[in-house]
């Protein structure tokens, strides 16, 4: 049994980074950026008003002003500023040569009709200088980044009609058991209908890749090694559920092995989830092997398959880890493993535990807010503590 740090390590130590393609902006949304943006022009392109007013020079704020003409934004002024000369502007239209400031219109007053008079004694610029955010060539954007609303902004200001993203993963899931059946099925005498398949898809789907159920594999070694052979010919990444424990039928790691498998470990110190298989392929395939119990299924799929997704798609790999205080004492008996357990946030963001009776318990999730880690060799933890929690 190795620690969940290692096996963090070994995981992420096998992703290889996926190809690039070039995707319109809207399905660039939420995908991980795989160029840098460059700008083409400088920004704002030409020094605008940062307000509606008046343009003129700051000298002679305070005398009665000559009104040359009204610029709209996207007009080019036709008139320089002189001594005692303004023209009347809009909000992000050109400033005139010779203006230094903007005086606010609400801050002026009509003087007959061809000029105007500042009430105020503020001297501000109001003036958004040429370049002053971005200049032409500058990296405004680095790969990496998850693309956002506001990142989508930014490639339309410059030009970019669509971007370079990395591939998402393809990710092949098969649910091992014959006391499976399909979710449309009432089960028979000593069946349960598959949980965890569809929850990993809905899983694959929110992690970004593209999910390919590929049904229940009977409990044979045949069944088995048919459905894996077939599944790895069309994905990056394969995940099994089920089968990899100490059972009669629980075969999935020994026929991964015979399917050309490099099983690198079957046995992690983390509750749930202890007996979580991973190995790779030559072609450098990514297989985990994650268990039957729903709730080992969904948290290894968090932090194991998760990480490893982003990672190929050149994002960070570490989900963000928010330090809370625990609203209850917790005590467990065994400290052997790093434990996750289901918790619930007070309306103060403090740590109370969500009900929880172990990895089969589906229907804790649901009402869960996230899981806290309680680490190896820990048994109790006081009220007031600070724990490690992760959203789910
Ligand atoms: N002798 C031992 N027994 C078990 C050990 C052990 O160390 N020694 N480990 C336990 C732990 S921990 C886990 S976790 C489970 C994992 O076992 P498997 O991955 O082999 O899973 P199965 O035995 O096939 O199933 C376990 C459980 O989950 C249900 N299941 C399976 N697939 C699905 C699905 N797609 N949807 C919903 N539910 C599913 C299955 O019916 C079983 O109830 O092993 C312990 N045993
Ligand atoms: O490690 Mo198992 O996932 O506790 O039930």
């Amino acid at each position: 049994m190795i620690t969940f740090d290692s096996a963090f390590d070994i995981v992420l130590s096998y992703v290889k980074p996926l190809t690039a393609e070039v995707v319109d902006l809207y399905s660039a949304l939420g995908r991980v950026l795989a160029e840098p943006i460059v700008s083409d022009m400088d920004m704002p392109p030409f020094d605008k008003s940062a307000v509606d007013g008046y343009a003129c020079r700051k000298s002679d704020m305070a005398n009665l002003l000559e009104v040359l003409e009204v610029i709209a934004a996207g007009q080019v002024p036709t008139k320089n500023i002189g001594e005692n000369q303004c023209t009347k502007i809009m909000t992000g239209a050109m400033l005139p040569v010779g203006a230094d400031c903007v005086l606010m219109v609400e801050d002026t007053e009509q003087v007959g009709c061809k000029h105007i008079k500042y009430k105020s004694t503020s001297v501000k610029n109001n003036i958004c200088l040429l370049g002053e955010d971005v200049r032409e060539k500058d990296v405004v954007i680095t790969p990496g980044v998850v693309i956002q609303p506001q990142h989508i902004a930014v490639f339309a200001a410059l030009g970019y009609a669509q971007v370079k993203v990395f591939r998402k993963p393809v990710v092949a899931i098969l649910s091992t058991g014959d006391e499976l059946v399909e979710p449309s099925q009432k089960p028979g005498v000593g069946q349960i209908r598959n949980s965890n398949g569809h929850q990993l898809v809905a899983q694959v789907i929110r992690a970004g890749g593209i999910p390919n159920y590929m049904g229940i594999v009977e409990d044979t070694e045949r069944a088995t090694f048919d459905a894996i052979k077939k599944a790895l010919e069309s994905s990056d990444i394969l995940l099994l559920t089920g089968g990899v424990s100490m059972g009669d039928f629980d075969f999935v790691p020994s026929v991964l092995i015979r399917c050309g498998v490099e099983l690198l470990f079957d046995s992690v110190a983390v509750q749930p989830g202890k007996p979580t298989t991973f190995g790779k392929t030559d072609q450098g395939k990514l297989v985990f092997g994650l268990p039957g119990n729903p709730v080992s299924s969904f948290t290894q799929f968090e932090l194991l398959v998760r990480p490893a997704m982003h990672s190929m798609m050149g994002g960070l790999a570490k989900l963000s880890v928010e330090k809370r205080t625990l609203a209850v004492d917790y005590h467990r008996k065994r400290t052997d493993r790093l434990a996750f357990i289901p918790i619930v946030l007070t309306e103060s963001g403090e740590v109370n535990l969500a009900e929880y009776h172990g990895s089969a318990h589906i229907f804790s999730l649901p009402n869960a807010h996230g899981i806290m880690a309680v680490p190896l060799g820990v048994s109790d933890l006081k009220k007031g503590d600070k724990v490690d929690v992760r959203s789910i």
